[in-house]
């Protein structure tokens, strides 16, 4: 156990019928759940995307700047007190909103400059 490995091919060691084989084939179901799930947050993060678009669209068309630093104080404030309410890191939550805030803000910014430039 104290040997210090780099990576683990958890496939091959299912195959192996070795001594390890049960755990890695437990672990090869509980990988069909994060599958399950990250394809369940690529959906919504594309759904929210959708919406921050629209807002983007608004925004551009009245002249508003793209950032919202006021919302998303609010946005990181809440994010954490949920995090904290489900047992997760706040500043993985925090980390999520910066992500996707950063990239609605970059998608804002050429709504905004392809309107400037008709
Ligand atoms: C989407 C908006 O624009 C920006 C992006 C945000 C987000 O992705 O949640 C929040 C605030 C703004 O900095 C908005 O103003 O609501």
């Amino acid at each position: 156990m104290s040997d210090a490995k780099m990576e683990t091919v958890i496939d091959d060691q299912a195959q192996s019928g070795g001594p390890q084989s049960q755990a890695a084939r437990q672990v090869e179901e509980l990988r069909a759940d994060v599958d399950t799930i990250d394809a369940a947050i690529v959906a919504m993060m594309a759904e929210r995307f959708r919406v921050t678009h629209r807002i983007g669209l608004l925004k551009a068309q009245a002249g508003f700047a793209s950032a919202d630093m006021h919302r998303e104080s609010a946005q990181i404030a809440a994010l954490r007190d949920k995090a904290d309410d489900y047992g997760l890191d706040p500043d993985l939550a925090e980390a999520y909103l910066h992500l996707v805030a950063d990239a609605a803000k970059r998608d804002h910014e050429r709504l905004a400059s392809q309107a400037n430039s008709r």
